[in-house]
């Protein structure tokens, strides 16, 4: 029985390390760094290379990044045992010494006795099981996804859905926004607003109640600007740092996604023709058409976690940070995730996948890493870790893996590569808005004060954050012990 492994990036190294260490599978791991490098990747003898930042992000339990790392290093990792070995001081951040990291990964996978490495490009998943009778391959090749392999998977999976560039936008925590001036309203187009009087005349001429008003209280959250407030925003987003383009990033924005600064520097009122349009969106607590409006858009996978709609931006994080902060509304606002624009290759996983996470166009295929959905080191080592097990329990256990719950680190981000809302699917990387909000069965659960808390208008937003991580960790080792993974 035999694995293929294309990439040795993070997620490709985790795989490997799984498959071959807790399953004992014999695992070819291809990697073409010493043959042709990324424009990222330089170093030709390391493997899992930390392309930018040195920091797999926080430690704390508090925060999912820090139960994600528990998570998988329960599940047999070799990044964060290898992290911590290479940690330099960050406070509650896990950063590394990268060289020191990747050497410690590197040795320990070509020293395995089960992994065998092969230096070469890949240009074709065909190619791969000419080399041998592969019961899987697993692709994990990146952000930087080499072009040939690139077209190749566009071919198989018969997808134009294809991303080299992506386009993020901030997620902000719904918790940190002020709500006495954000307000919630759809944008009423004039065939709205008619449609509207014409249901609520029918209504009166029926004798029946008007329709339901919540239902169109909106969907949309809106931050209202007056003139002042627009033009003081767009001078800051002129004005604010951005980050530089790498040699191999051409700046071409598609249309309809063009970044803020690129917007504003085109004129000062482009945006409030653009994605700041107030048109449709009255305020109701004064009657008036605002001069602008941002308009924060409700995250698939949960409330609280809400998007900015349009905002995709190379403003650096600092800069977006301090300017995002200075609108109406979100002075005391925290990020989820911050925008960013960058070369990135990814497929839309729930489109292409099986629930079992093989290709649907070939099953013998699987993806793993940042090519799957999801965004950073520590997440898409963390599929790494997962697509092994996955695969393992299929191939050692003839036994399909249940995904880990919704509620765990490991299971939301899994499950958005499955479920994900496909329309605007791009990598996500981990944060608390991919969890379901607390239910009045789980405050009684995982709190002693339970009585006092339901009492409560509003839950105080560290009691909310200890309750959800106490939730994912007694979740995770529920699952764990029902699969008996460990
Ligand atoms: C420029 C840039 C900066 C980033 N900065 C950060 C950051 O600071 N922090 C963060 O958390 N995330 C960052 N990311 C996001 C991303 O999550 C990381 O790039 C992460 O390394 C992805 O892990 P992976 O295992 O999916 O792919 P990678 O780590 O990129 O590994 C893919 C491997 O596949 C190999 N490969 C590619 N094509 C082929 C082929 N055809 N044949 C054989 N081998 C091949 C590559 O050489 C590489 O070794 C950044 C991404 C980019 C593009």
């Amino acid at each position: 029985m035999k694995v293929a492994v294309i990439g040795a990036g993070l997620a490709g190294s985790e795989c490997t390390w799984v498959l071959a260490e807790r399953y004992g599978i014999q695992v070819t791991l291809f990697e073409m760094k010493s043959k042709k490098t990324t424009p990222a990747q330089i170093s030709p003898n390391l493997f899992a290379e930390l392309v930018c930042s040195n920091s797999l992000k926080s430690k704390s339990r508090l925060n999912p990044a820090g139960t994600l790392k528990c998570e998988i290093e329960q599940l047999g990792s070799i990044v964060i045992p290898a992290a911590k070995k290479a940690e330099v001081p960050a406070g509650e951040t896990l950063a590394v010494d990268r060289e020191f990291f990747s050497q410690l990964i590197t040795e320990k996978l070509k020293n395995h006795k089960n992994i065998t490495i092969r230096e070469t490009v890949v240009e074709k998943v065909e190619d791969v099981f000419k080399i041998n009778d592969f019961s899987a391959v697993v692709i994990a090749t990146g952000p930087l996804t080499e072009d040939n392999l690139a077209n190749d998977l566009r071919k198989i999976t018969g997808t134009q859905e294809l991303y080299f560039y992506d386009a993020i936008a901030p997620i902000l925590d719904g918790d940190t926004i002020d709500n006495s001036i954000a307000f919630l309203a759809n944008r009423q187009t004039r065939t709205h607003a008619f449609e509207k009087k014409q249901a609520q005349e029918k209504a009166i001429l029926d004798g029946l109640p008007p329709p339901n008003e919540e239902e169109e209280e909106g969907d949309y959250l809106n931050i209202p600007l007056n003139k002042e407030e627009y033009f003081s925003f767009v001078e800051k987003v002129c004005a604010g740092a951005k980050v530089p383009h790498k040699d191999f990033e051409e700046p071409k924005y598609f249309n309809g996604c063009q970044p803020i600064e690129v917007l504003a520097e085109r004129g000062p009122r482009t945006l409030a023709f653009g994605p700041m349009k107030p048109r449709g969106l009255d305020d109701p607590r004064t009657g008036r058409m605002p001069y602008a409006v941002v308009q924060l858009r409700k995250e698939k996978m949960g409330d609280s976690a809400w998007n900015m709609v349009g905002f995709q931006t190379r403003l650096t994080w600092g800069a977006q940070k301090e300017i995002l902060k200075t609108l109406p509304g979100l002075n005391n606002v925290e990020f989820f995730r911050m925008g960013s624009m960058h070369r990135n290759t990814y497929l839309v996983s729930p489109n292409i996948l099986n629930e079992d996470f093989s290709l649907k166009a070939d099953k013998r295929i699987y993806l793993a890493g940042q090519i799957m959905g999801v965004e950073g080191y520590l997440e898409s080592s963390a599929m790494g870790v997962y697509i092994a097990h996955v695969i393992g329990q299929k191939l050692k256990n003839n036994h399909a893996l249940n995904c880990p719950p919704a509620n765990t680190s490991l299971g939301s981000l899994a499950r958005y590569c499955i479920y994900g809302e496909t329309k605007r699917f791009s990598p996500m990387n981990i944060h608390w808005g991919l969890f379901n909000e607390l239910s009045v069965e789980d405050i009684k659960k995982y709190s002693i004060n339970s009585d006092k808390i339901l009492k409560l208008k509003k839950l105080d937003k560290s009691v909310k954050r200890e309750l959800m991580a106490c939730r994912s960790e007694d979740l995770f080792q529920n699952w764990l012990e029902e699969t008996k993974l460990v």
